[in-house]
């Protein structure tokens, strides 16, 4: 058999190198006598339990609270935590994936209370908690949310009457802070009130959640409309919603804004759920959703004043999805930073300015702006992800502090505190 199995090797072999790549083993004919496997059903000793499962040629299937749930061989080898495969104290695999028969199936399996047990052909045993598997099957991540939100309009949101958090619980509770972040989470913006109006203060208040992002705009950053560097948001004018930092391949998680003066009118805050109006676009015209999910687009920042010289370009669809539970994670937004359209053919390009046009429509009804004006004190979070802002033109003069946020940090304080993110 051993030398049968070498030849079969070899002729895998040539098919790889013509491109042909399924497994071997599913091309045999007599694949089943070389390969004696059991096809019924196998039931629990115990009713209550309610599983079933199969073993299949190329996969092993599993039902189990109410989940129907496939299995590949080598992903059920592949994640065995035994000692020897996993390393438990820095939750790291120790297994080399690579070393791994491609066409490995279970000598045994054998179910013990709410344990599998595979025996494997060199008789490593691995054992499975099935809670484990449906938690970490395909078919249960599918129909889970990454991400727990509230979509809002504004009544939504108003209704909501989401509390500030007080800058000292801020700081010192963890309550204080748990409760900021849940509401973040939750709605993609969050206010902390009584805030001494200093960039100390809300650099302080920053890094209690996460590192600051350094940028091309510095740290902390801290503008007026002086028009020191090469951007709008350095004037007086009005700024249409917009997510910020397109052009990076990465786009800012989360941004921070404090005013610390304004004499005169105006420059108040638009705030926008884009994700609340994606869902619209879902559910209207889930075609233009998808080509929006699809078509990537590049978004440029080109700047040279004074001594600021830079060019950036990010590329990315304007929303982005998860493509295993369609989950919306993240909205590219900004007409002003858009760079030229060339990865994309004519038709679908009008196909995409027809989907770009209902997301902006949407976009911009009335209902869907929430107007807040931003005082010293009081500090807002947004999700650069999600929330989409701009402003009023204003007059006077204005000042505004603030920073971005590393997206990855934001979490890991969200997840350590736990919070599902
Ligand atoms: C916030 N701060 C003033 C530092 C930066 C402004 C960046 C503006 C840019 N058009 C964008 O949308 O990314
Ligand atoms: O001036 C403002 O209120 C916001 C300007 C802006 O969009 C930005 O700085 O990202
Ligand atoms: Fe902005």
């Amino acid at each position: 058999m051993w030398c049968r199995r070498l030849s079969h090797l070899q002729s895998r072999l040539q098919d790889l190198l013509r491109g042909r790549v399924t497994c071997w083993a599913l091309q045999q004919p007599n694949f089943k006598s070389l390969f004696p496997l059991a096809i019924h059903w196998h039931h629990t000793a115990s009713k209550s339990l309610n599983c079933v499962w199969q073993q299949h040629e190329d996969h092993f299937e599993l039902q189990y609270a109410n989940t129907v749930m496939r299995f590949d061989y080598v992903w059920l080898r592949d994640h065995c935590l035994s000692a020897s495969c996993y390393n438990s104290k820095t939750h790291q695999r120790s297994l080399d994936t690579a070393s791994v028969d491609l066409c490995i199936q279970p000598k045994t399996i054998r179910l013990d209370e709410t344990t599998l047990f595979f025996t494997w052909p060199d008789g490593h045993v691995t054992r499975y908690d099935l809670d484990w598997l449906v938690k970490n099957s395909y078919e249960g991540q599918k129909q889970k949310v990454i991400q727990p939100r509230i979509l809002w309009n504004a009544e939504i949101y108003q209704q909501a009457q989401v509390p500030s958090v007080d800058f000292q619980s801020f700081l010192e509770t963890k309550e204080g802070l748990k409760n900021f972040l849940q509401n973040f989470l939750l709605y993609g913006i969050a206010f902390v009130e009584n805030v001494p109006p200093t960039q100390e203060h809300t650099e302080k208040l920053a890094e209690r959640i996460s590192l600051i992002r350094e940028t091309i705009y510095g740290r902390m950053w801290y503008f007026t409309s002086d028009f020191s560097r090469g951007d709008t948001a350095y004037t007086k004018l009005a700024l249409d919603r917009h997510t910020d930092t397109t052009y990076f391949q990465e786009p800012c998680g989360i941004q921070v804004f404090h005013c610390l003066k304004h004499e005169g009118t105006g420059g108040r805050t638009l705030l926008v759920d884009g994700f609340y109006a994606a869902g619209q676009v879902l559910q209207k015209a889930p075609e233009e959703f998808e080509l929006l999910s699809k078509v990537p687009l590049k978004h440029e920042y080109i700047e040279n004043v004074g001594e600021c010289h830079n060019h950036m370009i990010g590329v990315g669809p304007v929303l982005n999805i998860y493509p295993w539970n369609k989950e919306l994670y993240m909205i590219r937004y900004n007409n002003y930073d858009r760079a030229v359209i060339n990865t994309v053919p004519y038709d679908v390009v009008h196909r995409w300015y027809t989907a770009h046009r209902t997301l902006t429509i949407e976009l911009r009804k009335p209902e869907n702006e929430f107007w807040v004006k931003l005082k010293p004190g009081r500090v807002l979070f947004i999700d650069n992800w999600r929330i989409l802002h701009g402003r009023e033109s204003f007059t006077g003069y204005r000042q505004l502090c603030g920073c971005y946020l590393t997206r990855d940090d934001v979490l890991n304080t969200a997840r350590l505190l736990g919070l599902q993110a």
